[in-house]
């Protein structure tokens, strides 16, 4: 298919395209994991370009209902033929490949993503790893046949990072040998499960589990939420979509509350623990961790997710660079392509670089996936801290990396980009969204963290530690890393970039050309090289460390430094007494993230005023360097020294506590920004976290509850496409 000649192709990119120094399609093959697959691929691509539906009216010129509608369409048919294929397959290895091909293609469908994501990447996934053999015999072919529509609903209103947190009840009934399911209060109402809202008839619900008067900690339910013929909810439920948000749009992200809904025992998924007719609880796992298994999986899946909506941003990005032409640079002569301008070809090789490193490292990270699930059967869960532990770390750095390129790419493509019908903005929406969902980027960075420390005991201990992390005791001995740039760029590479350069050298070795070779060895050079010269300033101060000083006074460190703590002020802490839940404002990592958004706030607007009066002279200060870092150091030199002189000038009037707290905001932007780059402005606040009296949760629900899609209790695509697809008759 994709070796047809096309007609009318841009000049331009015939040209770079000639100028490429190996062949495609061996890249192709190397990306598809051989020649078959790629032959497999190209099939079912051409077969599914056959027979989908496409849009007619572009999918975001249609209203919300409307989108929604037209997704179920879509999806319903690329179900069908879902459905059909993957009752061809008769092996493991061939069913992954499929489910990525599909995946892939159904992307070419959906502007937005389908109602059925949860469905197909956590509803199957969860019944595989959390039901008994018995109930996966029952579910796994109701879901795989798409008879049953499910999906995940774990987060609540009040709670999603902190899983041990969720206040639904499912309560232990021995007389009816029923569970009874109760949303105590409205901070348990379920929120954010995607395909809750109008499309699932059925849900995995986690819930605190009690039987016999005690609390066995979250377990998750397989529950039936709507009648399968008409769609209602059943009683004792109420169910709804969210409203409007960022991305996602067409995923019907639903709430969802209980009143004494009662479900039969077995619909506890009991493969790590179950509860006996008469109430007695059962543990069986082996690891206490095993129930937040899919939430692994996922973050596994999300690494080559995220490779692949990063292609197709620099893809679009590069072409378009390719084809637009800006700037006459010499007089008489044509306007150059901008892919020829170097800060272009700085903005955008580093993602295409960047997707090479997610993908290698994507393929490492599943197979060793697949290696601890199989220990695990037998028995051994050894290996599962450091899944968790790489699986986090990787998860939160490449979903925030992306959506982070995936701007670049759009910042790239000018005003144009700015289109929705670029795509970009799409990407941007959907990719930044995974920086939250399955487990916040700071949250996850301090599982991983937790793990380190960990290690780092152990490599103290002077005990054997896993290879991955053996460069911790590597690290021990200052001459390997010492404050050199060399040594410090090995310690770099050692940490974070070790997984992608064996990985890619490894997956080069054979059989690939030496034009791949060479392609392939100056992207991860680049990968390299960009990050150790990106994040100097972080493994500097990694060397301010109490275990490394020069001196080698390590005792005397730990001490002074453990008698700086706050908690040792203070004899004994309030949490003797009474142990609050935090508010995530008391994490200093949340400080970090929004009070520079307050010091920024008072920075603009102060030379904003300052600008207004010597608007020519600064115009033509900003004006001066050649590269962007230049002028960006100078714009935000301004800010800081009008900032800093024009707030003093105007506070000397105020009180004394008022000019101490203004004061303490000019140090933290000054202090700030010389550790960090960027930072987030919300000047215009309408919005439902931040009113003014905190009601967060009631507003949340309040708006929900305004949202159109709740207005009917079915939506008319369940009598159109979905009824008739579960039952056949489509
Ligand atoms: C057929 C048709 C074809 C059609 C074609 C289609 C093809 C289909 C293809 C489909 C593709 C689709 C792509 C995907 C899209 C998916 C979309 C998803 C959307 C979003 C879903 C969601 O968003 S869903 C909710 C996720 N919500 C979280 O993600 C909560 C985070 N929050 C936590 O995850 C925990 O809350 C948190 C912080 C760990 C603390 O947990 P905690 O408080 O219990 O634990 P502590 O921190 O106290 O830690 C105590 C000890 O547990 C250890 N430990 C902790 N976790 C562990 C673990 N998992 N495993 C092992 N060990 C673990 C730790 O390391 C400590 O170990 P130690 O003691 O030894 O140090
Ligand atoms: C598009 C989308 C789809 C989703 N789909 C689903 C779904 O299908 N099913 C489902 O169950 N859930 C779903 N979710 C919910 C998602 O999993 C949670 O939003 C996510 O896990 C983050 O939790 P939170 O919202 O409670 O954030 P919070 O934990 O409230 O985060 C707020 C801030 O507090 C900080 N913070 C929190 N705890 C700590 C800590 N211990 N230390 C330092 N900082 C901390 C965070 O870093 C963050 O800055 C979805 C979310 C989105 C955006």
């Amino acid at each position: 298919m994709r070796n047809k000649p096309i007609a009318n192709v841009n000049a331009d990119l015939l040209k770079e395209r000639k100028n490429c120094s190996f062949d495609i399609e061996e890249l192709t093959n190397l990306i598809d994991g051989g020649k078959n697959q790629t032959a497999r691929r190209r099939e079912i691509e051409n077969m599914l370009l056959k027979n989908m539906p496409f849009d007619i009216i572009p999918e975001e010129c249609l209203s919300a209902k409307e989108k929604y509608e037209n997704a179920v369409r879509k999806s319903v048919a690329l179900n069908k033929i879902g459905v059909e294929l993957v009752s061809q397959v008769t092996k493991a290895k061939e069913l992954s490949d499929l489910t990525l091909t599909l995946r892939r293609v159904s992307d070419a469908y959906f502007r937005e993503v389908t109602p059925f994501l949860l469905h197909l990447g956590m509803f199957i996934p969860t019944i595989l790893g959390q039901c008994s053999d018995e109930q996966v015999a029952h579910w796994l072919p109701l879901a795989m046949q798409l008879k049953i529509i499910g999906t995940y609903a774990q987060t609540e209103l009040g709670h999603g990072t902190f899983i041990r947190g969720l206040e639904t009840t499912a309560t232990y009934d021995e007389r009816t040998e029923e569970f009874v399911l109760n949303s105590p209060t409205l901070s348990s109402s379920k929120w954010w499960a995607g395909g809750l809202g109008k499309t699932a008839n059925h849900c995995i619900v986690v819930a605190q589990l009690y039987t016999k008067g005690e609390c066995y900690g979250t377990h998750p339910f397989i529950v039936q939420i709507r009648d399968m013929d008409t769609h209602m909810p059943l009683k004792g439920l109420k169910v709804g979509e969210i409203g409007p948000r960022l991305g996602f749009q067409t995923a019907d992200n639903g709430f969802l509350v209980f009143d004494n809904f009662r479900i039969p025992r077995d619909s506890l998924m009991m493969k790590h623990a179950k509860v006996l007719k008469d109430g007695t609880y059962v543990k069986i796992a082996r690891h206490s961790k095993l129930t937040y298994g899919t939430m692994i999986f996922v973050r596994v899946l999300l690494v080559s997710e995220m490779a692949f909506n990063l292609s197709k941003a620099v893809t679009i990005a590069v072409r378009y660079s390719a084809v637009r032409r800006q700037s006459e640079l010499k007089p008489n002569e044509p306007e150059p392509q901008v892919l020829d301008y170097l800060t272009q070809q700085h903005k955008l090789f580093i993602s295409i670089s960047t997707v090479y490193a997610f993908q290698f490292t994507s393929n490492w990270l599943m197979k060793t996936y697949h290696t601890v699930q199989a220990n695990m059967k037998h028995g051994n869960t050894d290996a599962l801290p450091e899944l968790h532990a790489l699986s986090s770390c990787l998860k939160a750095i490449c979903t925030s990396d992306c959506s982070a390129a995936i701007e670049q790419c759009r910042f790239a493509c000018g005003g144009h980009g700015y289109m929705i019908s670029s795509n970009l903005p799409s990407l941007y929406a959907f990719t930044t969204a995974t920086r939250t969902y399955e487990g916040d980027y700071t949250v996850l960075l301090l599982q991983t963290a937790r793990f380190l420390v960990k290690t780092w005991e152990q490599v103290e201990l002077g005990n054997a530690v896993t290879p991955m992390v053996a460069y911790l005791a590597r690290h021990q001995n200052r001459e390997a890393w010492d404050e050199s740039p060399e040594g410090i760029i090995r310690a770099f590479e050692a940490i974070a970039a070790g997984v992608y350069q064996t990985e890619s050298v490894r997956s080069v070795s054979f059989g690939q050309s030496d034009a791949i070779k060479d392609v392939m060895k100056q992207l991860s050079d680049l990968y390299l090289l960009y990050w150790s010269l990106e994040r100097t300033g972080d493994l500097l101060t990694t060397l301010k460390s109490t275990l490394g000083s020069y001196d080698g006074r390590v005792y005397e460190r730990l001490m002074e430094e453990a008698l700086k703590s706050p908690l040792n002020q203070e004899p004994v802490n309030e949490s003797f007494h009474n142990e609050p839940e935090p508010q995530v404002m008391d994490f200093v990592s949340q400080q970090h993230k929004l009070f520079i958004g307050i010091a920024s706030y008072y920075s603009y607007s102060m030379t904003a005023l300052w600008l207004w009066d010597i608007l020519t002279k600064v115009t033509s200060e900003l004006g001066v360097g050649k590269t962007d870092r230049l002028p960006e150091s100078h714009g935000r030199a301004v800010f800081m020294s009008v900032f800093n002189s024009e707030m003093e000038k105007s506070v000397s009037s105020l009180s004394a506590p008022l000019q101490a707290v203004l004061r303490q905001l000019v140090e933290l932007y000054l202090y700030y920004w010389t550790l960090e780059k960027r930072g987030d402005l919300l000047l215009v606040l309408q919005s439902t976290l931040g009113s003014y009296d905190g009601r967060v949760y009631e507003r949340l629900m309040e708006e929900a509850l305004k949202n159109p899609p709740n207005k009917e209790p079915v939506n008319e695509s369940f009598h159109k496409y979905l009824k008739p697809f579960i039952q056949g008759k489509l």
